[in-house]
């Protein structure tokens, strides 16, 4: 794989430019690499370039970038065939959270790499091991799960499948660290280190307001002003969106527990569309859907 002065590789791929896809494109891009978003047709190839492009506009904006716009939009590419990815030294796979989908991704990603390339899944929770399970190079996979909004967080959990080479570990903190990020390293285990966390109090919030123990807004001030959460665990949800954590809960529940058992609440906001801010509803209103 050809490396870039700052460690990062070259040549990096990303399936599926949706919120988070679009936010690790635009890591890589304004760090150096040259970027290909694979979607699945051409609507939402141009929607993940829309979204790329805006993300690039706003880290200029907001200044401490050397380079232009155009030269780093330059990098950019979209894409509907996977083939394309047989250039790439790393892809990020980044679909929705839904085990079949992702295992039918990644193995067609895998298909077309260069064999010595590395393939990593954005999953919030899905086993690696078990994705890794599915491939015909398991060692030369991991999970590289980003936080949203990407451009804000400084962090990547970086999963560790029993199956990845071990020397994958150093590499992708290299990565992390080209990115200007920070890596937590976690051992393969449901939800690894943060979405297990983050989800249990964030359902537990929910049963709150179910149980009418104080409205969405009150649960989410007394994380922010009593314990220093940056948003509170339902306005949180919104963000992420309601059908990814409810992707997340449903895999917990099967895999952990009864204590990660979906409220009736957030299945009935699913149901009605209500996603969170990227439908414009969920435990809030937002006049801003992205
Ligand atoms: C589900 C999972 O698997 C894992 C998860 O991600 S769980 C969710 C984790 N994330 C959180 O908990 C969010 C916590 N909250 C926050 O970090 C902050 O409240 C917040 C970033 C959402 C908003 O903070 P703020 O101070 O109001 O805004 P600010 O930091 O200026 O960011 C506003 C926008 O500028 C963007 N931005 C920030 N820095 C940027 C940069 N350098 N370049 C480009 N864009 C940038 C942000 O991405 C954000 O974009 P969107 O409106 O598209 O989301
Ligand atoms: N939202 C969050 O806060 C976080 C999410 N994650 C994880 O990241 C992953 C993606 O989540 P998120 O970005 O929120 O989801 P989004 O729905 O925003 O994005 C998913 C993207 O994948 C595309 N897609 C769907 N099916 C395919 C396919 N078969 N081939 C190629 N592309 C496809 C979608 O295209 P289309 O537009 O056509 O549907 C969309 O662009 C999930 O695993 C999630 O758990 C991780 C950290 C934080």
């Amino acid at each position: 794989m050809t490396t870039l002065p700052n460690t990062l590789p070259a040549k990096v791929g990303v399936l599926g430019g949706g919120r988070m896809g679009a936010g690790i494109a635009h890591a890589f891009l304004i760090n150096g690499s040259d970027v290909l978003v694979v979607e699945r047709d051409e609507a939402s190839a141009q929607g993940a370039l829309e979204r790329v492009t805006e993300s690039v506009a706003k880290s200029i904006a907001r200044g401490g970038i050397d380079e232009t716009q155009e030269q780093i939009t330059s990098r950019l590419r979209v894409s509907v065939d996977y083939a394309d990815f047989g250039d790439r030294g790393l892809v990020v796979e980044a679909v929705p959270e839904i085990w079949d989908l992702k295992v039918s991704s990644l193995k067609k990603v895998e298909e077309n790499l260069a064999p010595d390339a590395i393939l990593a899944s954005n999953t919030s929770s899905l086993s690696m091991s078990g994705l890794a399970a599915e491939l015909q190079r398991p060692e030369n996979f991991l999970g590289l799960h980003f936080f949203n909004p990407v451009p804000a967080s400084t962090l990547i959990e970086v999963v560790i499948a029993k199956q990845s080479a071990e020397a994958l570990i150093e590499r992708s903190r290299g990565w992390v660290a080209g990115l200007g990020k920070t890596a937590v390293v976690v051992n393969d285990a449901p939800g690894f280190a943060s979405s297990r966390l983050g989800v249990a109090i964030a359902l537990e919030a929910m049963r709150m307001v179910e149980e009418g123990v104080a409205s969405a807004e009150d649960i989410d001030n007394a994380m922010v002003l009593g314990y220093k959460h940056p948003t509170g665990p339902l306005k949180t949800t919104d963000i992420v969106g309601l059908d990814v954590r409810l992707g997340i809960a449903e895999y917990l529940h099967e895999t952990l527990g009864d204590r990660f058992a979906p409220p009736q609440i957030l299945r009935d906001l699913v149901e009605a569309g209500h996603l969170g801010r990227k439908t414009g509803k969920g435990f809030y209103d937002w006049n801003d859907a992205k």
